[in-house]
């Protein structure tokens, strides 16, 4: 039975006979154990499946037989269905033979059973078919039932009708749980209704928010670069320059899950992105929203009141009857990342440790959590949270945050509340036990990791490390859509304090904001292309939209088309695999202007427009593991006509402009810094957007014509670098016939920054040596304040004392110079780091 797969395909009627060869172990009380199958098929809506099994006195340990024989249940869908089936009844391939009596016990109250997870069965079914990471212990956690009607819940208004319309056998049912405190506190056993909601809910969504032309772009003329094409898809037009002066616009394509243009309000950005997972926080769901995109494109705008509807709404659902009487509580805390250290936002910016318990969960030590019952008190805290928060004067933004912020919401349990503010002392302190939490984060510029070579010492170390947490933000997202069982959240305190979001059930949003005007138009890529990152990789990623552009795709066309009907006939190059992007070398390098971005607004985002609809259901679907391959191809496509935003602008250059390029890139490979700039030297392109501390990514065109102009001009940096510009120096040179490539300084465009991660961990270390030579120290004042009584006693040996005191003396020194020799280290690393980020920044 354990190799399986061939048979699946084996026909309905030998599996019933194979059923009936194998009559297993009978239910006790046989007809009423059959009815109780019955009911349970029915209940998976596998009823099809019922009647053979109830005629043959089958119990449910025939399950898997129906499972793997394929008997019936043809689907995928249906297979799920019964395997879900089978856990909930807590199945185990070894039943012994004692008759089975489904009870509330073995009903649900096990998540897991040796049978059903080994690897061995798991390997039979193979992850495609039976995807079980993806299923949700909470599924499992029912109980008793509860006689009050199930109330729908107002924030998912498809699943209930889903739910009504099938599964009438189980519609309504609802289960609570027992009332100890330790008991599984999520209660619908509907098994419908649970799968729903958690299909309904992404694992991890991607959603791009673009914010209007602000005053100043406007002032300037600026043009929006940017056309939001339908709401799942976008297109940027990056304008480009030849080296004969020549402007063209390369067309840059992408899909999320959803796309919102400049006139949707906040409203609706949270209709999309955080109400459908509102209701999976009362399952034991760890959820992440986190906004991503360059300083000024409306992060903090565009996260700050998302915390506040969602407080809202959970605090409506914790007086729905369902949950009433549950000692529920809703607690929120607001602490910031700022240079790799914790501090505390609502308690002064109090410095916090973070610790690992024995069970590897992680606790903030001295995290303030405030209970929060009404709204008005959740806005009060984020005021008071949002007015602590470091900001500072860098390179791009005179107002850049230069932190993380995270406020996070917890669903506790409780035992009994004396104290609406504790500390969070662990998962199951006396401040109850979580049930679930969802955490919002207002992350820090993203375009903070370029700003390794200016500045000061302090902004260059707090670029590096928001840089760091960012790209590791990014693997542990990957690693948990691949259902990765290493997730490498140790990579930053970012992804270390979001531990508990990177296991088991949770959900994760990712907001990617973007400024529209041209001049942010490699911010906005990079933005871009990180976001297609973390989705592209997804096996839960749309199907179709993967399939239209599971990579950006781009498109050069010639910019003497007019608006509306430019490209219409062009032929349209497209790439897939990693970001494998043309860039024209003799592009302008728009970086610095990119730093000015105006943050005021004349006129507030108006209502949400009808074309802009957002269908907030999730489609599941295969893996889309394009940028696991190295490969590209090339093919052809009728640009959309249906431009809404995209300016004229370009038109005005039409006598300039050539004719279409067709243009493919080879995929993107690495140089690493030893190596010489050149062409070919293919490396695999599976890794090459992950981080490596002494890489340098070149995307060298295979333009037979690339010549040296061995200096900058128009050497644009790789668009998905800014999440990696700390570890890895990425370049592109286009294909384009006329382009030119640099010389040979590129691998100076970006000091690797390794120098500067070594010098957070050596600071980590000095302090903390500090702190225990501190200890030391006093640990030996009292041993001399001993010393001292002790000789002062009638009668003392003053040879002991000697002795004594030139021992305590002896390690005193020791404990001195050993600090001071770390100390001048330390001081050495950071002169020598200075040096050479001085000799790094381009002039
Ligand atoms: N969708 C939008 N509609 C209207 N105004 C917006 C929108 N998005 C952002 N803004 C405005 O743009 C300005 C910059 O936005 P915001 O401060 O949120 O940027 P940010 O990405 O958080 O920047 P930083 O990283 O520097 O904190 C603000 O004045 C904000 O009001």
């Amino acid at each position: 039975m354990r190799h399986m797969g061939g048979q699946m395909q084996q026909s309905n009627a030998a599996t019933a006979t194979a059923l009936y060869e194998n009559p297993g172990p009978t239910v006790s009380g046989g007809d009423a154990g059959d009815a109780v199958m019955a009911r349970w098929l029915q209940s998976a809506g596998l009823q099809h499946l019922a009647s053979p099994v109830a005629s043959n006195t089958v119990d449910h340990r025939l399950l898997p037989n129906l499972l793997m024989q394929g008997y019936g249940a043809q689907s995928a869908e249906e297979k799920q269905r019964l395997f879900k089936l089978m856990r909930n009844l807590n199945f185990s391939g070894e039943s012994g033979s004692e008759p089975y009596t489904p009870t509330a016990q073995n009903s649900g109250a096990f998540a897991a059973s040796d049978g059903i997870y080994s690897p061995e069965f798991r390997g039979d079914f193979g992850a495609g078919l039976l995807d079980l990471h993806s299923m949700d212990d909470t599924e499992l956690l029912s109980d008793h039932v509860i006689s009050e009607p199930f109330e729908t819940s107002p924030f998912m208004p498809a699943v209930s009708n889903a739910i009504e319309s099938d599964f009438d056998m189980m519609a309504n049912r609802l289960q609570k749980v027992q009332t100890d405190v330790d008991a599984p506190v999520v209660f619908y056993t509907n098994e419908k209704e649970s799968s729903t909601r958690e299909n309904n809910v992404a694992k991890i969504k991607v959603v791009v928010r673009k914010r209007p032309l602000n005053k100043k772009e406007i002032a300037r003329k600026e043009d929006d670069i940017v056309t939001v094409c339908d709401d799942s898809s976008l297109t940027v037009h990056e304008p480009k320059l030849k080296v004969d002066l020549t402007a063209y616009i390369e067309k840059h394509e992408f899909c999320f899950d959803a796309v919102l243009d400049e006139n949707v309000a906040n409203d609706e950005v949270y209709r999309v992105t955080v109400e459908p997972i509102i209701p999976t926080i009362f399952q034991r769901t760890k959820a992440t929203c986190f906004a991503y995109g360059q300083t000024g494109s409306g992060k903090t705008y565009t996260m700050k009141p998302l915390p506040l509807r969602a407080a809202e709404d959970l605090v409506r659902l914790l007086h729905q009857p369902v949950y009433r009487g549950q000692r529920f509580k809703l607690w929120l805390s607001f602490f910031e990342i700022y240079g790799g250290k914790l501090f505390d936002l609502l308690s002064d910016r109090k410095k916090l440790c973070m610790r690992e318990d024995g069970r590897q969960q992680v606790c903030i030590v001295g995290l303030q959590e405030f209970e929060v019952s009404d709204v008005q008190l959740v806005m009060d805290y984020i005021e008071r949270g949002n007015a602590s928060r470091s900001t500072g004067s860098t390179g791009a933004n005179e107002e850049s945050s230069r932190s993380h912020a995270i406020l996070q919401l917890v669903v506790k349990k409780h035992n009994e509340v004396k104290d609406s503010r504790r500390n969070n002392d662990g998962n199951e302190s006396k401040g109850g036990k979580v049930v679930g939490k969802i955490s919002f984060i207002d992350l820090a510029g993203s375009e903070r990791g370029a700003d390794t070579t200016d500045n000061d010492r302090q902004t260059r170390i707090e670029g590096a490390e928001i840089n760091k947490s960012l790209l590791a933000l990014k693997e542990c997202i990957r690693a948990l859509d691949n259902d990765q069982i290493h997730i490498p959240f140790r990579g930053s305190k970012l992804t270390e304090v979001l531990r508990d979001s990177f296991v088991g059930n949770s959900r994760t949003v990712m907001i990617s904001c973007i400024s529209p005007n041209a001049g942010s138009c490699e911010h906005t890529l990079n933005t871009l292309r990180y976001a297609d990152r973390v989705k592209s990789l997804s096996k839960n990623g749309n199907p179709k939209k993967d399939q239209a552009s599971s990579s950006p795709s781009i498109i050069k066309e010639s910019s003497s088309a007019p608006s509306p009907s430019f490209g219409a006939d062009t032929e349209d190059v497209y790439e897939k695999g990693q970001e494998s992007k043309a860039v024209d070398t003799n592009r302008r390098d728009l970086r610095k202007e990119t730093y000015n971005v105006s943050t005021d607004y004349d006129k507030p985002p108006s209502s949400f427009s009808s074309n802009t609809a957002f269908n907030a259901h999730e489609e599941t679907g295969v893996t889309s593991s394009a940028l696991e391959k190295e490969r590209f191809d090339v093919r052809s496509s009728v640009i959309s006509t249906g431009q809404k935003t995209y300016s004229t602008l370009y038109s005005q250059n039409s006598a300039d402009t050539e004719e279409k390029v067709q243009k493919v890139s080879p995929p993107r490979r690495k140089v690493y810094r030893d190596e010489k700039l050149g062409i070919g030297s293919k490396r695999d392109a599976a890794n090459s957007d992950l981080p490596t501390t002494t890489s340098y990514k070149q995307q060298i065109t295979n333009n037979s014509n690339a010549a040296s102009i061995g200096s900058f001009p128009g050497l644009k940096r790789d668009g998905a670098s800014s999440d990696l510009q700390t570890t890895s120096h990425k370049q592109q040179i286009s294909n384009n016939p006329n382009a030119v490539s640099s010389g040979s300084k590129q691998s100076e465009l970006e000091p690797p920054d390794e120098s500067i991660n070594e010098i957070l961990e050596e600071e980590e270390a000095l302090i903390a040596a500090h702190r225990k030579e501190i200890q030391d120290t006093m640990e030996i004042v009292r041993e001399e304040m001993e010393l001292l009584a002790k000789v002062d006693q009638p009668g003392s040996h003053i040879d002991n004392y000697v002795t004594q005191l030139s021992f305590v003396l002896s390690r005193k020194a020791a404990s001195l110079v050993g600090l001071q020799a770390r100390l001048a280290r330390f001081q050495h690393r950071l002169k020598e780091q200075e040096i050479l980020s001085r000799k790094r920044v381009p002039r």
